[in-house]
This record gives C-alpha cells, sequence and structure tokens, in this order.
C-alpha cells in the first residue's frame, strides 16, 4: 500500500482517488475545500511521494508558478490538453519543475463517470522512466488495465488532438450529416492527429492504440464527452460563453484548438481539421464551414 496524493477535485482527479484509493492510502485536496473523504491541504500533499495532478492544461502553467515546491516527488498528469496562450505541450510547461526521470502522462479512453462506477477501463502510463510507468501501474485496481509506454509526446498529442476532433464529431451529428461524415471526420482526424504528431518525433504506435484511435473513437462518438457537447453546441448556434456556462466543466478541446491553430501558423503546419474547428470557435456557421469540409 502506497500513499498517493491527488491534486484537483474535478471529475477525473476525483475518479482516479477512487480508482487508486481500492488499494493505497489517497488524499486529494483542490483550491476549495470540499467535503471528501481524506481531504487535506497543499501542504499536506506535496509532502507525499506520489501525486497524482488533474489541473486543467490551460490552469497548470500558473498554477506550477504559483504552488509547487519540488521535493523530488513523482508526478502522474491527468491532464490532456495544449496550452492555448503558448502553444505548448504539458511535458514542456512541467520540465523547469520537474525531472523528465520524475514525470508521467496518463493517456487512453477513460470517462470518469465509468471509473467511478469501476466499469473495465484501459489506461497507458507514459514516461521517460520506464521504471516510473511500472510503479505508477501498480497502484491501479484490477479493474482498470494497465499499459506502459515511453512515448510521451504520441500520448500528449493524441490526448490533446482528440478533443479538437470530438468537437468537430459533435458538430457533425448536431448538424445531423450522418454517420458516414462522422466517420469519415474521425478518421481523417486519426490521420491529421498522427501527422501533427510525427513532427514532434511522437510513434505511430500511440495514434493506432489506446491514447489515440481508443481515446478519439471513445469521445468523438458520445454525447458523455464534454468536448463532443461542446461541438453539438456549436451546431445549435449557441455562443462559447453559453456553451461553457451550460457545461460548468472543462472542454480541454477549445483552449487546443487555439493551441493548434497558434502552431500551425508558426510552423506553416496543414492541420484541416483544427482550423475549420477553430473557425466555427471563432463563430464562422458550422452549416458552411463543416458541411462543405465534408463534402466535395
Ligand atoms: N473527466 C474525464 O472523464 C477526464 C478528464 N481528463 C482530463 O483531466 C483534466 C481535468 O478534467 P476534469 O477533472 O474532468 O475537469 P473538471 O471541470 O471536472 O474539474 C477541473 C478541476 O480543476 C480545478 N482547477 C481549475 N483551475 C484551477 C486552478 N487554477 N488551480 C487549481 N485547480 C484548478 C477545478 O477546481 C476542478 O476541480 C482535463 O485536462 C481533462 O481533459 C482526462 C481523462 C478523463
Ligand atoms: O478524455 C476523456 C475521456 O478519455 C474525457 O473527454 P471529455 O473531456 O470530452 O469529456
Amino acid at each position: 500500500m502506497s500513499k498517493i496524493g491527488v491534486i484537483g477535485a474535478g471529475k477525473w482527479g476525483s475518479a482516479l482517488a477512487f480508482a487508486l484509493g481500492q488499494e493505497n492510502e489517497v488524499y486529494i485536496t483542490s483550491r476549495t475545500p470540499r467535503d471528501v473523504e481524506n481531504f487535506v491541504s497543499l501542504e499536506e500533499i506535496l509532502k507525499l511521494e506520489y501525486l497524482v495532478i488533474a489541473i486543467p492544461a490551460q490552469q497548470i502553467s500558473s498554477w506550477l508558478e504559483d504552488n509547487f515546491v519540488f521535493n523530488n516527488q513523482k508526478i502522474l498528469v491527468a491532464a490532456k490538453g495544449i496550452e492555448a496562450t503558448t502553444g505548448r505541450f504539458l511535458n514542456d510547461i512541467y520540465k523547469p519543475y520537474v525531472p523528465d526521470e520524475n514525470i508521467a502522462f496518463l493517456s487512453g479512453p477513460s470517462f470518469a463517470a465509468e471509473v467511478i462506477k469501476s466499469l473495465p477501463t484501459a489506461l497507458v502510463i507514459n514516461s521517460h522512466n520506464e521504471n516510473l510507468s511500472a510503479k505508477f501501474a501498480t497502484f491501479f485496481p484490477p479493474f482498470i488495465k494497465t499499459y506502459t509506454s515511453t512515448d510521451v509526446m504520441g500520448a500528449e498529442v493524441a490526448g490533446a488532438y482528440k478533443n479538437v476532433i470530438a468537437i468537430a464529431a459533435g458538430i457533425c451529428e448536431g448538424l445531423g450529416l450522418g454517420k458516414n461524415a462522422a466517420a469519415s471526420l474521425i478518421s481523417r482526424g486519426l490521420v491529421e492527429m498522427q501527422r501533427f504528431g510525427y513532427v514532434y518525433g511522437a510513434k505511430e504506435e500511440s495514434f493506432v492504440g489506446l491514447s489515440g484511435a481508443g481515446d478519439l473513437f471513445l469521445t468523438a462518438s458520445s454525447t458523455m464527452s464534454r468536448n463532443f457537447r461542446v461541438g453539438l453546441g456549436i451546431a445549435q448556434g449557441k455562443s462559447q460563453k453559453e456553451i461553457l456556462k451550460e457545461l460548468g466543466e472543462v472542454a480541454e478541446g477549445i483552449g487546443t484548438t487555439y493551441a493548434l491553430n497558434k502552431i500551425a501558423k508558426n510552423k506553416d503546419l496543414y492541420l484541416p481539421i483544427a482550423t475549420e474547428v477553430y473557425k466555427m470557435l471563432e463563430g464562422e456557421d458550422p452549416h458552411i464551414s463543416l458541411k462543405n469540409f465534408l463534402s466535395n
């Protein structure tokens, strides 16, 4: 039994605390105190050797700057996203605070709502330090099947990009464009994220496996996904503000779309679906944008 601290008591942090708590002593903290079991202060959590950080990608940079004190902790990053304002990946953001050998990134198809019901789930733990991935893998209960990989970049790109494709898939569904269109969007999305990942040295295996295809199929085909629901809102002509208010939770695909747009311009990359999603988030009529994109 190990002591593990979870930082961030949103949907995913809470579900991971539940899962890891099956066979370990788990503590949880968040910026607003909560009446949940084993809730402790951030100061207490930071003293633990193993930490799971479930703070969204858009907030993590300022959170680390304001709160984090490195004390040789081993970190498992649970967020999926690229920073909108800078286009930085999570592994870049963490770099000044945590050495590579102390950090791992979680990926794979995993709705928190199902993990919290102990439904069978498969996850990938990605780290340059194989011993660390193997160690984190031992913390998960039997209903979670764990795999390990050293392809940090592949996991990061896939986990972040699939949220953008899920927004597009939600729009496709909301506009009633049909299953043929949805399948073409999802498969073209997989190719797009893979091509993008290769620019950063990501490996093919992450895209054809759980981190890529697995998480993309899950998120881009279900109203359980917040990002998919953002797409449904766009199809209904709602504003971004309205959609986020109704959602009341994080939808990383929005920030990631802005990040991808920035990266595409800087590096002169062709990211057709991400570019269409960007235009629609910026107010372009989805009836014109997505329909044209999916037709000749
Ligand atoms: N919910 C899910 O099924 C899954 C979520 N994820 C990822 O996990 C991350 C977190 O998502 P959820 O927990 O679902 O979102 P959520 O919207 O349920 O919760 C977000 C949490 O982050 C905290 N937070 C936000 N800004 C903060 C700040 N500046 N400082 C400290 N804490 C802050 C909030 O208090 C809240 O507890 C996202 O990157 C998401 O993509 C990954 C896999 C599954
Ligand atoms: O990453 C997820 C499942 O693997 C959760 O997706 P949403 O954030 O779109 O709900």
